[in-house]
């Protein structure tokens, strides 16, 4: 046990000051030029996972406010919060008797009870099957049905409440969950999720003393970061719990954070420490921090052209999918009213609006995924008809989508290699279609030019939106072929969120719906993206898009591209002007 912080016997006598100050203050300690290993990583020949600068070490003290930064695809993050949950070795071990966690040793606490991790990355819910997420639009099943409130674990309204529970219940209320207690809680939005786990990490019973959050803020509306935001900081400043932050390179620093631990990707990089600002926070490929202007072609491959006509030539082709004064109603809930919206070939759309706005809900009726889709007969058109007239598959080949919705519930398998997956999206499916004949001998003139179409997709897009564009450091680039027969299920959450968005495009759909998967992606990740979408051969005239964000920022166009703005305020939407 690589934590140790019980006081060993042999420990006792040696005196507090063997770090130079009092160890209660001390709240993480790595010893100077540590290295971070797998375990079972040993030998002279050993790479380190991480390591940090020789001669320095890591401590964070009571009263500092700490984040750590992942500038790479975020690997570099996860190791690093995983080996202060014991899952990595630190050599040389954190010194006896107060370990890698001096503040909880001085009170003999068992670091695997009072440090725990609250993560927004991938958790299976489907195991290696895929999990139907189609299932919280409405027709939820038995087992899903568990309330937000027994998933809290609150009292009933008329029940007494403990202290605890009225904190909770306040913080519910100062994030807009109160009204949402008694819904199942596969129902929430994804944003109202993630608020909810937070709440539920910090009441905890017992309250842990550290908590590591990684990226709190993402997927989180605009008007609620700030409350968020500044009750992380009381949770902090109270150290109830107190916690260590998790970013991308690219994401805001709270004022209130002071340090900072800057971490590199891929094997063998370095964690960089110190006060916020002494540290350059910069990503592999050492180019500052800076997102390409919504509103800019300055990408490379950009040929989008800034002309004025673009929108005449949008409207000129039949809308792919038509709204006609469209609702959507859960029980007496009303989740989205009189929508009427049309989405023409070439138009770029950016949907906008609060956590639990029915942004999602309103995508799953262009994808026809919605059960409602099917009853609103002539008041939804895709592809010029009603959905009950359309075979699903022919949706899922003419909708790219990518979400965090797909992401979540894409079914991880070993053997599943990152071609396959990207394959999969010629027919938008979750399994692979295998071609009929290999030696091609039994096989007609179109099928053998559909192949052809598709390798020469498949090539097109990894080299636009593989490893290679990603801002790496360049020995960190794998090969093509290596890349494409990786495991998915290996790759980091960051490259996963890459692969699916290539599923989405790979087979040049005319409807392409992209829902916050800028999420989590690094911000080389991110750049690619907007380079490749807003170029003419990423996206073409004939293609429509549809991009859900909460950071303006990442969308890929600006009104002079001719992206609209289709805003929804409590299941109400129209267009606005940009
Ligand atoms: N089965 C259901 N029963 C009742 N309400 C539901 C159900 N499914 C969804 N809702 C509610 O519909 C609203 C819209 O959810 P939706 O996922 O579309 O929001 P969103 O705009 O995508 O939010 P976010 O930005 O957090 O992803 C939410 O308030 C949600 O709680």
């Amino acid at each position: 046990m690589l934590l140790c912080t019980r006081r060993l016997p042999q420990c006792y006598g040696r005196s507090y000051s063997t770090l130079g100050h009092d160890p209660a203050k001390v709240v993480v300690n790595v010893p100077a030029g540590a290295q971070i290993y797998r375990f079972g990583d040993v030998g002279s020949n050993a790479t380190p996972a991480l390591h940090l600068k020789k001669g320095k070490g890591w401590q964070i003290r009571e009263g500092e406010t700490w984040a750590v930064i992942g500038t790479g695809g975020g690997s570099g993050k996860t190791t690093l919060f995983k080996t202060l949950l014991g899952q990595l070795r630190i050599s040389p071990i954190p010194p006896p008797p107060h370990g890698l966690y001096p503040f909880l040793a001085t009170r003999s606490l068992d670091p695997y009870q009072f440090v725990s991790l609250l993560s927004f990355a991938h958790r299976a819910r489907g195991g290696s099957e895929f999990y139907d997420f189609s299932a919280r639009y409405g027709a939820v099943r038995e087992e899903d049905r568990i309330t937000l409130r027994q998933t809290m674990k609150l009292p009933g309204p008329n029940e007494p409440m403990s202290p605890d529970d009225e904190r909770e219940l306040e913080l519910l209320d100062k994030l807009g969950l109160t009204s949402l207690l008694d819904l199942p809680a596969i129902a929430l939005s994804n944003g109202q999720t993630r608020k909810a786990r937070i709440v539920k990490a910090v009441c905890r019973q017992p309250r842990p003393e550290l908590l590591l959050m990684d990226e709190p803020l993402t997927g989180v509306d605009a008007s609620t970061r700030p409350t968020l935001t500044s009750l992380l900081e009381t949770f902090h400043t109270r150290a109830a719990p107190r916690l260590l932050l998790g970013l991308r390179a690219h994401d805001p620093i709270p004022d209130w954070v002071s340090h900072v631990a800057v971490v590199g990707d891929g094997h063998g990089a370095r964690v960089q420490t110190g006060r916020k600002g002494d540290v350059p926070v910069e990503s592999s490929s050492s180019t500052t921090v800076s997102f390409v202007s919504s509103s800019s072609s300055s990408s490379p491959d950009s040929n989008a052209s800034s002309s004025p006509s673009r929108k005449k030539e949008e409207e000129a082709g039949e809308p792919l999918a038509e709204l006609n004064d469209v609702g959507v109603k859960y029980g007496d809930r009303q989740v989205l009213s009189s929508i009427t919206w049309k989405i023409h070939p070439g138009s770029r759309w950016h949907l906008r609006g609060s956590n639990g706005s029915g942004k999602t809900t309103l995508l799953s009726l262009l994808t026809g995924d919605h059960p409602q889709s099917y009853s609103l007969r002539a008041k939804l058109l895709l592809f010029g008809k009603p959905r009950y007239q359309t075979a699903t598959v022919e949706l899922t080949t003419k909708v790219g989508l990518a979400s965090t919705d797909v992401f979540d519930s894409f079914p991880r398998r070993s053997g599943v290699s990152v071609e396959d997956v990207i394959r999969m999206g010629f027919t938008g499916t979750y399994f692979l279609q295998r071609r009929r004949s290999s030696s091609g001998e039994d096989v007609d003139d179109e099928a053998r030019a559909k192949w052809k179409w598709e390798d020469e997709r498949l090539e097109h897009i990894v080299s636009h939106l593989g490893p290679s564009r990603w801002d790496l450091t360049p020995s960190l680039v794998p090969a093509t072929v290596e890349f494409l027969k990786r495991d998915f299920v290996n790759l980091p959450q960051s490259e996963q969120y890459m692969v699916l968005l290539m599923r989405a495009l790979v087979g040049r759909p005319p409807l392409v719906i992209l829902d916050e998967v800028w999420a989590g992606m690094s911000e080389g990740m991110v750049r690619a993206t907007k380079a490749y979408l807003t170029s003419e051969e990423g996206l073409g005239r004939d293609q429509a898009a549809v991009v859900v964000s909460h950071l303006v920022e990442e969308v890929p166009w600006g009104s002079e591209e001719g992206l609209r703005m289709f805003s929804l305020d409590n299941g109400e939407g129209k267009e606005v002007q940009i």
